[in-house]
């Protein structure tokens, strides 16, 4: 269970997140909904723990800078950040190194699979085309097989193939009742899997959707977020 209480985060004299509230439960997905500038990206990456912040976060309620919390996460960031020299497989093998994998093996020929990567094993990252390159980060956040996994922005630049594979990752996660948290643009890409979306504006969380809520109006996820979105600021 990821929780972020009470999280701000600013650069010099830009609010990025601005007490930043969310819970996502284990076998659920979190989508993060905004438009360029929103603070997604920040909020994720305070969740990870890379950049300092105010307030609390934890997972399985431990803090996000513990090493036990650090062993659940994985992320997918929003710019893959590969090593030009080494392969396919070597980043994979150096992932299953630093987690101190056992049995992922099979896994990994499995992600190589479906993420069509199998032939491309030998290529190193920077031979790699922009899609590949996501697909590989993609199977490099999941191979350790995370219990909270965060993807920022993960359908960019792949092909239709890799986001129905994407997808279905998506339904397994759940199945498997890991946390999942998923920053995007594209309201369409993932209608069908989110629990709870938080749809971010100007560095806060503007409203908190329930997919039971969507239920109850005949508006969709996208005239609520143009609704908020799209509003005119108090007083002009
Ligand atoms: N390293 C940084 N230094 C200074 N300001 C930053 C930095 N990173 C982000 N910002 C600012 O913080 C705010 C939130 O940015 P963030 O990247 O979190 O937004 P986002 O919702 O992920 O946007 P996008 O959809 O374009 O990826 C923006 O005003 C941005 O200019």
């Amino acid at each position: 269970m990821l929780v972020v209480s009470h999280v701000t985060k600013k650069y010099r004299k830009v609010i990025a997140n601005n007490d930043i509230n969310l819970t996502i439960d284990n076998g659920q997905i979190g989508i993060l909904l905004g438009p360029n500038g929103a603070g997604k990206s920040t909020i994720i990456k305070c969740i990870m723990g890379f950049l300092k912040y105010d307030g609390q976060i934890t997972v399985d309620g431990c803090s996000n800078k513990t090493v036990e919390a650090k062993r659940y996460m994985g992320y997918v960031p929003e710019i893959p950040s590969l090593y030009p020299n080494l392969t396919v497989d070597e980043h994979l093998e150096f992932i299953a190194r630093a987690y101190k994998l056992k049995d992922y093996k099979e896994y990994k020929e499995q992600l190589l699979e479906r993420f069509e990567l199998q032939d491309k094993r030998k290529k190193f990252g920077d031979e790699l085309s922009k899609g590949m390159q996501q697909k590989l980060s993609i199977c490099c956040g999941l191979l350790p097989r995370p219990q909270l996994i965060l993807f920022d922005e993960p359908m960019i630049g792949l092909d239709p193939h890799a986001i129905k594979e994407l997808k279905k990752v998506f339904e397994e996660l759940k199945e498997k009742g890991c946390c999942v948290l998923v920053s995007t643009h594209m309201i369409d890409s993932i209608e069908e899997l989110w629990d709870t979306t938080y749809i971010m504006k100007d560095g806060q969380i503007a409203a908190t959707v329930d997919r039971k809520d969507i239920g109850e109006t005949d508006k969709s996820l996208e005239d609520i977020f143009f609704e908020i979105t799209e509003a005119p600021k108090e007083g002009v």
